[in-house]
């Protein structure tokens, strides 16, 4: 929608000036001086804001670790590969939380790092921790800093950017509102280095994305995501009932009133399961299993958990626990879900009931191959 479309619908932004919990997500371009490195003035300035909102819980996820480590290796730009760039995330990460520290410290605040992988976070027990984590420093009156792991985080099972990592984290926490802080100060309907880009100041639905080009990161060559990620948080989160506001880090503060600046997204879905969210857009399958026809449509139309007996075949290497797709008899993937038994013992359970299998070997094999409440379903 258009600003002048906008205006004449009388805007406002429902949810954002009221929201109590609130995830608000820096970008690396938005912390970092043109010469490389933290700017230590630019994170004053984010945190001025963040200590003036009074009455409001905040999670902070900050970008930055590896543009924080460059300049202290030695590395002109960021680097391609992946050791590299966890060797500077390794260093930047110190610095970055060492400077939010300081920062929040002149309020006599302080803050608390929360590293975050996608792979633990989909797994029921990590989820709740995560979550009971960021609660009890809520409750301590400290603000968490999230970041991903990179360092640990391997190609497969990492976000890269954490704009996705940030509606994730909202959806954890339960937030009321995200805000997404970068060097842009709104979405436009193409690269806004371009001449004659237009702002688009709200985003209803998905109709209003039609025929907006979504380009690679900007000038500084510090982010990663670029707004492809921003737009694709934004539907994770407004997709969960959580309004979301894009905008410029210096015009943080009206972001967070509720002021017409930048891009608002309003909500377009309900409030989802918790950890399902997780399972369906962060974590990485490690196999498949293919479905007979009867199991597609009890899964899909009945909820119904998958039992051995709708099976018809198994794919990869994974261990009980992990993600996996499920698969229709054409191979289209129509679910994901955690699997309750390794890769190896599944051929011998294909196609019998679970009544069989526990007469033949044993009471612990009288389960759902995938619990209804572990699996979620990907296709409409
Ligand atoms: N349609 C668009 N609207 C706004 N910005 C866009 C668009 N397409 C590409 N961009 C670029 O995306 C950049 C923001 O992404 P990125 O650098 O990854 O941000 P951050 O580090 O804040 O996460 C902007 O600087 C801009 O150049
Ligand atoms: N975890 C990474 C974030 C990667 C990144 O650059 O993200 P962003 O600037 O938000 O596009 C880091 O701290 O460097």
């Amino acid at each position: 929608m258009s600003d002048a479309d906008a205006a004449a619908r009388v805007p406002g932004r429902p949810g954002v000036s009221d929201a109590r919990r609130v995830v608000v997500k820096v970008g690396s371009s938005s912390l970092t001086t043109a010469a490389g490195g933290l700017d230590a003035d630019r994170v004053d300035a984010l945190v001025d804001v963040l200590v003036k909102q009074d009455g409001r819980q905040i999670v902070l996820v900050s970008s930055g670790a590896i543009a924080a480590g460059l300049a202290p290796l030695g590395l002109p730009r960021r680097p391609a590969d992946l050791a590299r760039q966890q060797a500077a995330a390794s260093v930047g990460q110190g610095l970055l939380l060492a400077r939010y520290t300081a920062s929040f410290a002149r309020y006599g605040r302080r803050v608390g790092q929360v590293l975050l992988t996608s792979d633990d976070t989909s797994r029921r027990a990590h989820y709740r921790n995560a979550y009971r984590t960021l609660d009890q420093l809520f409750a301590m009156g400290v603000t968490p800093v999230v970041n991903e792991n990179d360092t640990v985080a391997t190609d497969e099972i990492r976000f890269g950017d954490n704009d996705r990592l940030a509606a994730l984290v909202a959806h954890l926490v339960r937030a009321d509102l995200l805000v997404l802080l970068s060097d842009v100060d709104a979405l436009y309907d193409g690269d806004p280095a371009r001449p004659g880009a237009r702002r688009i100041s709200e985003v209803m639905g998905p109709d209003d994305l039609a025929g907006v080009e979504l380009g690679r990161a900007g000038r500084a060559g510090v982010g990663t995501g670029g707004m492809a990620t921003k737009v694709e948080a934004a539907a994770i989160a407004t997709g969960a009932g959580i309004p979301v506001v894009l905008s410029a880090a210096s015009a943080a503060a009206d972001a967070l009133s509720g002021a017409p600046v930048g891009t608002y997204f309003a909500p377009t879905g309900r409030r989802a399961a918790g950890r399902l969210l997780w399972l369906a857009h962060a974590s990485t399958p490690r196999g498949a299993v293919t479905l007979d026809d009867g199991a597609v449509a009890a899964v899909t139309e009945r909820g119904s958990s998958l039992l051995p007996a709708g099976i018809t075949g198994v794919e990869g290497e994974f261990t009980a626990g992990e993600p996996i797709e499920l698969r229709d008899g054409e191979g289209r993937v129509i679910a994901r879900g955690l699997v309750n038994f390794d890769a190896r013992e599944i051929p011998r359970l294909i196609g019998r009931s679970t009544h069989e299998l526990a007469r033949d070997l044993g009471p612990a094999y009288e389960r759902e191959v995938v619990h209804r409440d572990d699996l979620v379903l990907l296709r409409a």
